[in-house]
Parts: structure tokens; C-alpha cells; sequence
């Protein structure tokens, strides 16, 4: 049995003469979430991508349960909530979450049963006969993540999961999530937001496309000798920036 969901090594990819991800190192374990932190442009969607198998990478190699990446049959496992919502505006969002489900082939008779655990974890049961076009950005993030549970996957990639959704509902996505991974699940997740990097089991801090630090928050603190992770994230920051003007 494999008990890495995600094994990333050496992962490196470049847009031109632009070099996005340098010999990036990711495990993901069996039931846990592995948050992935850092600034804007730091390269986290392009690494999610180059797991997921969307996007080619130049060197290195990704397994995803096992197997090697792109492949199609892994990737229909997985459940992804891209950065920005692809939703059908003109459809209610159980229309959406009955579409979605029919392409990731969730079987006929467990569908309507999926779309209501599904809707209900990300509380838009009673928004869920409405047109999207009339939900707010929250919801419509909400809606996404329940497209991304919809076949019930494994493994679960949340790019900015909890964007626009108010402090009460994240915390209550953060509980299910909890759940999910007491249930056996894994996710990798990015965020912005430093009290959900704390609550990851494993995080890493990427910046310029360098993994500048990986573990456990409790670890990453006290290496750093800081009491938060954003004072982690400022001073390797600084660190990677003093190596870079010796060099
Ligand atoms: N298809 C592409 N062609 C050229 N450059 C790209 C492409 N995709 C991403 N980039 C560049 O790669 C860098 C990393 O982008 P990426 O989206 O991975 O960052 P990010 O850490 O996810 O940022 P954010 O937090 O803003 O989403 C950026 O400089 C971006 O402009």
C-alpha cells in the first residue's frame, strides 16, 4: 500500500528564461494536509499544476499514489479547486454539482446523495436550487469546493480554498477538512492566511520558486526561534534574500 499520496523530487520548471519552481522536494503522507505558503508569484500554482500533471515540468518527477505523473487515470482521482472558479453561470449550483459529478463518473445512484453531502459541508444547501450567476464570490468558492469532493477523492488540491469566504464558514471548512483527513484523505493546500498555515500538518515556504523551509509549523518555529509562522516566513524571507546579495 502506498502511504505517500504525493511524492515530488527535484521538480523544476521554467517559463522562458523565467525559472518559476528550482528543484522543489514535496512529500504528502497518507491523511494529512500539507499547506503550501509564500508570496504572490512565488510559484505554488505552478508546482500544484506540475503535480496534478497539467503542467510539463523540465526536470524531476512526480508520484501521485504511486504512480507516475501525468496520467490520466490518477488525475480523475483527484479532487482540484483551481485558484479561480469554473462554473456554469447559467446553472443552479446543484445543476453544476450534477455536471461535475457526471464527468468525474460518480455513479448514477450515489450522485444525488454525493451532491447533498457535498453541498451541506460547504453550507450552501439552501442556495443550491439558485442560479450561479446570482451567488456571491464566497459562495461561488464554496460551490467549488464542492465540485472538488463531489466523486469523494482521496486526495484533494486546494489552490486558495477559503479565498472570500468569511471567518465563521472557513472555520467551519477547516473542521471538515479535519474530518476528511481523520477519514484517511489527504490535501495540499496553498494559502495566504497565516492561522490556516498553522493548522496544516505539514507546510512548506516557497519563495522565487525555492523551497526555503519544510515541516511541521511546531518544527518550523522553532528552527527559526520565532513564535509564529509568519515571523517563520518573514525571516527565512530575509535569509534567502542576505544569501542571494552574497553571492
Ligand atoms: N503559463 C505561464 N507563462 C508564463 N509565466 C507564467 C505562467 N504561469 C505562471 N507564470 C509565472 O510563474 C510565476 C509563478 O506563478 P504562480 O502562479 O505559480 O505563483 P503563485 O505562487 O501561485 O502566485 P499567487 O499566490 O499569486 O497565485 C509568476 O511569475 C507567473 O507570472
Amino acid at each position: 500500500m502506498t502511504t505517500n499520496y504525493v511524492e515530488a523530487q527535484r521538480v523544476s520548471k521554467s517559463f522562458g528564461q523565467h525559472q518559476v519552481l528550482d528543484q522543489i522536494d514535496l512529500t504528502v503522507p497518507a491523511g494529512t494536509i500539507y499547506g503550501l505558503i509564500g508570496p504572490s508569484g512565488a510559484g505554488k500554482t505552478t508546482l500544484i499544476k506540475s503535480i496534478l500533471g497539467m503542467e510539463a515540468v523540465d526536470g524531476g518527477e512526480v508520484h501521485v499514489m504511486g504512480t507516475l505523473m501525468p496520467n490520466r487515470a490518477v488525475m480523475a482521482q483527484i479532487g482540484y479547486m483551481a485558484q479561480s472558479d469554473a462554473l456554469y453561470e447559467t446553472l443552479t449550483g446543484r445543476e453544476n454539482l450534477k455536471f461535475f459529478g457526471q464527468l468525474m463518473n460518480v455513479p448514477k445512484t450515489k450522485l444525488a446523495q454525493m451532491i447533498d453531502y457535498a453541498a451541506n459541508l460547504v453550507n450552501l444547501t439552501t442556495q443550491l436550487d439558485q442560479r450561479v450567476s446570482g451567488y456571491s464570490g464566497g459562495m461561488k468558492r464554496r460551490l467549488s469546493l464542492a465540485i472538488a469532493l463531489i466523486q469523494d477523492p482521496p486526495l484533494l488540491v486546494l489552490d486558495e480554498p477559503t479565498v472570500g469566504i468569511d471567518p465563521e464558514l472557513r472555520q467551519q471548512i477547516w473542521a471538515e477538512l479535519n474530518k476528511l483527513k481523520t477519514g484517511g484523505k489527504s490535501m495540499l493546500v496553498t494559502t495566504h492566511v497565516m492561522d490556516e498555515a498553522e493548522r496544516c500538518d505539514y507546510l512548506m515556504l516557497i519563495r522565487h520558486g525555492i523551497a526555503l523551509a519544510q515541516g511541521t509549523p511546531a518544527e518550523l518555529k522553532q528552527r527559526y526561534h520565532v513564535e509564529t509562522i509568519e515571523q517563520v516566513f518573514l525571516k527565512a524571507g530575509r535569509l534567502q534574500d542576505a544569501n542571494n546579495g552574497n553571492r
